[in-house]
């Protein structure tokens, strides 16, 4: 195989084969400590920008089928592996890891020490840096990750988010549909609208399995034109990079609190957060990965969750409207939050679990409640 190499703004360099597509690309380093779901994470729209490193040694095993996608392409930017898997065997699957990340153009690096770059990671914080098969030069690399934009401070949702209004019917394959039980739907077809930042579909796919009408519009869209498809709630969804500059959705958030039932997820969380006038910060290497253990602080529970974020909610600046409602146990960062006067919630982290644990099921259950509560009031 070809050889690529990573390099790093600090000016490390990790050498190793090129799979998947040829090329070079700038993003910011991070890793993803999950031992299965590569598939979800190299579909998940909150990627981009980014170079995820598996912590996982052996990578692309159970090979790539049709169901298990959270967008049509993948928005990652590289993808590392210690050991690209030369078989893959799964019934489901039809083609392999390194074909698929060919035909969508991205970028792979395997067979370097990803333990090394992710102790270094963990030590230096998240960096930015540089794949290429194309330049093996290791000062010209390292002056290209120098130069490559931050994420700190740019708006990359208008490069992921859909751009027209939609409705979505998938379901949640069978199986899922019986881990949630008597929630199948129980939505009566209430109409939630997803605001769209880059939404993993999974999301929707709970919404239309607890039987509710589901429409999707793009993340820019305002609050008087989300009224007037008169929503029975409205769902922040998930979604790459810095909230802060996102000042559009934090307006619209704002006008539409009070006004509609609001439930957030990741990003959606980080909006509603500003929106009520916290702050957020970015987090030293972010947390990626499908067991991170979080505190329910109103039922005491301890759940077990995917995350998938760069930046969090700073503790310090919750306004008196919010409240804290979880804590990631890792850092005692803030996992969710709750608006003490009107149905507005949100969670930092992945209940819809794509890939996961089920233990956050039942945030869809809190939302269905405040959706009950708004239709009775
Ligand atoms: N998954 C997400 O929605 C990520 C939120 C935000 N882009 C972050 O990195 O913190």
């Amino acid at each position: 195989m070809p050889l690529a190499k990573l390099a790093l703004e600090d000016g490390t360099i990790y050498c190793g084969e090129s799979f998947g597509a040829v090329g070079e690309v700038t993003g910011e380093v991070v890793f993803n400590t999950s031992m299965t779901g590569y598939q979800e994470i190299l579909t998940d729209p909150s990627y981009r920008g980014q170079i995820i490193t598996m912590t996982y040694p052996e990578i692309g095993n159970y090979g790539i089928n049709d169901e298990d996608v959270e967008h049509s392409v993948p928005a990652l930017s590289g993808f590392l592996v210690r050991q690209l898997s030369r078989i893959h065997s799964n019934y489901r699957s039809n083609t392999d890891l390194d074909s698929y990340l060919k035909k969508h153009n991205v970028i792979g690096l395997s067979g370097l020490d990803t333990r090394a770059l992710v102790k270094h990671i963990r030590d230096a914080g998240a960096m930015r840096g540089v794949l290429s098969t194309e330049d093996l030069d290791d000062a010209s690399l390292v002056a290209k990750a120098k130069a490559a934009p931050s994420l700190v401070g740019r708006d990359i949702v208008q490069e992921v988010m859909c751009k027209a209004t939609t409705t979505w019917d998938e379901r949640l394959d069978a199986w899922t549909e019986t881990q949630i039980g008597s929630a199948v739907d129980s939505g009566n077809g209430a109409h939630v609208v997803c605001m769209d930042f880059g939404m993993k579909w999974n999301i929707p796919r709970h919404f239309a399995s607890r039987g509710y009408r589901v429409t999707i519009v793009p993340g820019n869209t305002s609050a008087a034109d989300i009224m007037k498809l008169n929503p029975d709630g409205v769902f922040l969804s998930n979604g790459p990079g810095d909230p802060e500059p996102l000042d559009y959705a934090i307006k619209t958030i704002a006008e539409l609190l009070g006004k509609t039932p609001i439930f957030g997820i990741c990003l959606g969380h980080q909006l509603l957060s500003l929106a009520c006038g916290a702050k957020t910060f970015k987090l030293k290497f972010g947390h990626r990965g499908a067991n991170q253990p979080v505190q329910d602080l109103t039922t005491k529970k301890v759940e077990i969750t995917t995350q998938n974020h760069g930046f969090a909610v700073d503790a310090d600046s919750m306004p008196d409207d919010l409240e804290i409602t979880h804590l990631n146990l890792n850092d005692n960062t803030v996992a969710g939050v709750r608006h003490k006067k009107h149905p507005a919630f949100s969670v930092q982290y992945h209940p819809e679990a794509a890939a996961g644990p089920h233990d956050s099921h039942y945030l869809f259950e809190r939302f269905q409640d405040l959706l009950s509560a708004a239709a009775t009031s």
